[in-house]
């Protein structure tokens, strides 16, 4: 193999020029040449294509640094439909042109989906990325407990439940962790830290929102900043609970924190929050306000005179307060953790694709409390109707009856975050008050890479 496609789809990550790094590197290593390819799946789209040669000489380009967080290459959730032939087919020819002899995609769930419809043409594996850790399984069997039943509401007639799950070890799940995440939970639960102490000071309730789709794990991530309650879409959230364990915690320490993940449900599978349809075939949505929602539930049931009677705050609205970390979740340096264990999977994309693997994903495995990188065929991730699910946090993981972490879902944690952040991590925050960044603009990535682009003459049509 001789030249190679790199590309990032999908929302971004601070980890994704890590395991671009890491693949570069493993390349250089191997003399094989690195075609970055702009905006995900978009650039293929492009019948330009705009590219990057990101190991001339094999040596990495300077802008390819591993701890600048997001992407040099840009990324975008532009759809790849497989039913689309005559597009599929251009975009092999292109990458033929290029002389790409095979992908590496740098992604999730929906551009795992994606890939499918070039790795006929073409070998390609799937290097992970996703703060919302939803890429993966819990364990080797999951796919089979997903069934179908009919449903009026979709578009499709259909949608899929999931059986109960089984027990199983840590030591079964399959990617245990995808870079992006530990950086996305060290930010989420700095910030409920930060926030603590202003709600204790005013005795107030403060309502946090977190990221991650229909998927717990960056809210029980957060555990790490000592919210006093945490809700998961996973477990269906009890209003009656909430508050109850609400007015606990106000009376002994007169104010309380409390961290919601956006896609928290009630009982009848119902959003907490408004869900917005996004202009994506591959289904994705927005979801907003499950923090807001919370707090109105707060003001409802607990109401004004509680808070007037203990001269706490002159209303219930006041006393409670809504904040979403929002893309500060996504954005910035990649702590340890996820520098390392994205370069790593970076290379292994590259070996994958070296030793001739088509349709496979480089995962992150738990084994005798350490990490190993192994080569999965992605049909593992799939159902029996080839679908690949977000991996939804275990129940397991999660008291339901303490809106806490459990001792598992803390073993969990511990294993990925007990060595995750390095003291250059820390001394990375200093240049924040470099007082050159008062006067100097800010010298952009994108405005360097701009000059090494290169485009494809297009194709006809
Ligand atoms: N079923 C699918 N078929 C084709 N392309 C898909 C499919 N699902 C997602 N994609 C595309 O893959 C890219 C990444 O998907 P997205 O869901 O945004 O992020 P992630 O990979 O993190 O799940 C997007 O460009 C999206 O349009
Ligand atoms: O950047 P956008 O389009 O607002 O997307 C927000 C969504 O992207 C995420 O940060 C990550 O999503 P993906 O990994 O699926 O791309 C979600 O947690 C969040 O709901």
């Amino acid at each position: 193999m001789k030249r190679i496609g790199i590309l990032t789809a999908g929302g971004d990550t601070p980890a994704l020029n890590a395991t671009i790094a890491g693949a570069v590197e493993r390349a250089n290593q191997l003399r094989i040449e690195v075609i970055g390819l702009i905006k995900g799946y978009s650039g293929l789209l492009n019948p330009e294509v705009p590219h990057v040669h990101l190991n001339p000489l094999f040596q990495s380009i300077p802008e390819l640094d591993a701890a600048r967080g997001g992407t040099i290459l840009g990324a975008s959730r532009d759809y790849v439909s497989a039913d689309d032939r005559e597009t599929i087919e251009r975009v092999v020819s292109r990458l033929n042109r290029l002389g790409v002899e095979g992908l590496i995609c740098i992604g999730g769930d929906g551009t795992l989906n994606g890939m499918q419809a070039i790795c006929e043409s073409l070998p390609t594996v799937l290097a992970p990325k996703t703060i919302d850790n939803d890429l993966g399984l819990n364990y080797a069997d999951e796919p089979s407990e997903f069934s179908r039943v009919p449903d009026e509401q979709s578009p499709k007639g259909y949608r899929y439940t999931k059986a109960e799950e089984r027990r199983f070890e840590l030591e079964e799940m399959v990617n245990f962790a995808t870079p992006g995440y530990a950086t996305s939970v060290f930010v989420a639960a700095q910030n409920v830290q930060r926030i603590r102490t202003t709600a204790e000071s005013h005795r107030r309730i403060a309502v946090i929102e977190v990221m991650g789709r229909d998927c717990g794990m960056i809210a029980l991530g957060t555990a790490f900043g000592q919210p006093d309650m945490i809700l998961v879409p996973e477990v269906p959230v009890d209003p009656e609970a909430v508050v109850t364990r609400v007015l606990e915690i106000l009376d002994c320490q007169k104010h309380a924190v409390i961290c919601v993940s956006e896609g928290i449900k009630d009982a009848q599978g119902h959003n907490f929050g408004a869900v917005r349809t996004v202009k994506d075939p591959a289904g994705n949505i927005q979801y907003s306000g499950a923090a807001e929602a919370v707090k109105q539930i707060l003001v409802e049931q607990i109401g004004d005179a509680f808070f007037t009677r203990k001269r706490r705050n002159e209303s219930a609205d006041a006393a409670i307060f809504c904040r979403k970390i929002g893309h500060t979740q996504r954005g910035g340096r990649p702590i340890r953790f996820d520098r390392f264990q994205a370069s790593q999977l970076g290379g292994e994309a590259v070996d994958l694709l070296v030793e001739g693997r088509h349709n496979y994903v480089a995962t992150l495995q738990y084994r005798d409390g350490g990490f190993v990188h192994e080569g999965i065929d992605a049909s593992r991730l799939r159902d029996r109707w080839g679908v690949i699910h977000a991996r939804p946090l275990s129940r397991s993981f999660y008291d339901e009856a303490r809106f806490r972490p459990s001792a598992k879902g803390v073993a969990y944690l511990q294993a990925i975050f007990s060595d995750a952040l390095g003291s250059e991590d820390l001394e990375a925050q200093r240049p924040i008050f470099d007082s050159g960044n008062l006067i100097r603009p800010y010298d952009s990535v994108n405005f360097h890479i701009s000059k090494r682009i290169r485009r494809l003459c297009p194709d006809a049509g």
